[in-house]
């Protein structure tokens, strides 16, 4: 039997439930929705020996020691399944009475209390099975090579020691915000994803990076001798968006050396599918052939990556990501690429494809104008509402003041109200909201619509 959330089986009696409860339990309900409906996942009011862990799992930045300490803490786990990617897990008991108590102990339990953001709260749900994780195709993409330890710590010093990072301000106001860039032999303009083969930089090749290179084609995995050098710093939560780097700008192979940290790469294949790669510290990555021309390549911006560890039950846990500095070193291309990829090449789309910008069709009557915001923001929001609303419970408190400021009786119109969390805040206020199922709790009142 699927349930709209077990907030029976954690309340003692059938009467009111107080403030909190009916928090956690709307809370629950929403959290047992989006899993059904997003992994078919269907929850039971019946007690069972499996929870369910909404928030507790690896894609939620949740260690499954932290899930085994806590949940051990009520009786002997059989078993705690942490599924990749996903931000829940199961915890598997001996029998229904202890499963039956951890959901009174722990349902609502805050983990990591006191850590700041990091600090999670955990919605529990009784389930019959535990789901399998998707079988995932971990097969790199060809031409894909990484050489593990590719330089030695002290080499590695020294190359992190040699940089030299523009000053501050004139970071601040280089094009990028979001990591530490640096560009030798020629400059990558972020603009035009290019290279301008007439302006090389002053200074050409230091000395030290050349030695690198010269160690890179003794590999045999590169056909061009690297002459352009993009040093990328990423700090714990940075990334780069999964890009292919632009046919004409550079020959096939692009070869990255991690420095300080290791890092997961996504590469993603045109269909969809996707690979997570842990590039090593101190490895090198050579992408050649469809790795290179077909193949995105990116980091996701967080904090931890997931990570195989064959010594858990899962073969997988967390790695927290620490200060990685790449150095990709790439051949500027001289003449227009004539790769096998043509979906992916600049060079040979039709000059018309590259540059034609994107067609946009204006409404013509305010009809027309109301069917395509219908469209495109009412679906859309009514479709996210359950999902958006679980994310944004909590009123930010310098707008409860403000609120609870206010003379009875007076008129608050909250434009964009989302799930109207500021609606109940003051009784004494006339609140007015129209938002179409976005959220049962807000009340439109009198015609007063936005
Ligand atoms: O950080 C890396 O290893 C990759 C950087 C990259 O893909 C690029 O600069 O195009
Ligand atoms: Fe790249």
């Amino acid at each position: 039997m699927a349930s709209s959330g077990g907030a029976e089986a954690v309340a003692d009696s059938p009467t009111k439930l107080s403030k909190s409860e009916r928090k956690l339990a709307k809370k629950q309900a929403k959290a047992c929705h989006t899993l059904l409906k997003h992994d078919g996942i269907h929850t039971v009011t019946r007690p069972t020996p499996i929870l369910l862990v909404a928030n507790g799992g690896l894609g939620n930045g949740i260690q499954r020691s932290e899930i085994h300490t806590i949940f051990s803490t009520v009786g002997p786990v059989e078993d705690v399944v942490m599924l990749r990617e996903k931000p829940y897990c199961f915890v598997k008991y001996g029998n229904t009475s202890l499963a039956t108590s951890a959901m009174h102990r722990l349902h609502g339990h805050r983990l990591r209390e006191g850590q700041g953001p990091s600090n999670v709260t955990l919605y529990l749900s009784f389930v019959e099975s535990v789901p399998t994780d998707k079988p995932q195709s971990n097969v790199p993409p060809p031409g894909l090579v990484i050489i593990p330890d590719f330089i030695d710590e002290c080499l590695e010093q020294k190359i992190i020691d040699s940089i030299e990072w523009a000053s501050p301000s004139e970071i601040a106001n280089q094009s990028l915000k979001h990591r530490k860039v640096k560009h030798h032999g020629y400059e990558f303009n972020y603009s035009s994803n290019n290279i301008d083969r007439d302006k090389p930089l002053p200074g050409g090749m230091p000395e030290l990076y050349g030695q690198v290179i010269n160690r890179i084609m003794e590999t045999g995995h590169v056909q061009f001798k690297p002459d352009q050098l993009t040093i990328n710093q990423y700090q714990p939560g940075q990334g780069i968006p999964p890009h292919v780097d632009t046919h004409s700008a550079f020959e096939d192979a692009i070869i990255s050396l991690s420095l300080e940290s290791q890092i997961v790469m996504e590469f993603t294949h045109p269909a969809g599918h996707q690979v997570p790669v842990v590039l090593p510290r101190r490895s090198l990555l050579v992408m050649t052939g469809e790795a290179r021309y077909k193949w995105t390549h990116g980091i996701t911006p967080k904090k931890t990556d997931i990570v195989p560890d064959p010594t858990s039950p899962d073969n997988l846990t967390l790695h927290q990501r620490g200060q990685r500095t790449s150095f990709t070193f790439r051949a500027v291309r001289r003449g227009p690429c004539d790769c096998k990829y043509p979906e992916q090449c600049d060079s040979q789309k039709s000059k018309a494809e590259v540059t034609a910008p994107p067609q946009v069709v204006y409404p013509k009557s305010d009809e027309e104008a109301a069917k395509l915001e219908a469209q495109q923001v009412h679906v859309v929001y009514n479709n996210i509402a359950q999902n958006f609303s679980g994310t944004r419970y909590k009123p930010w408190p310098k707008v409860v003041d403000f609120l609870n400021g206010l003379e009875p009786g007076s008129l608050v119109l909250d434009v964009g109200c989302g799930n109207g969390k500021y609606l109940g805040v003051n009784k004494n206020l006339h609140m007015p909201s129209r938002v179409k199922d976005s959220v049962h709790c807000c009340q439109p009142i009198n015609g007063l619509q936005y």
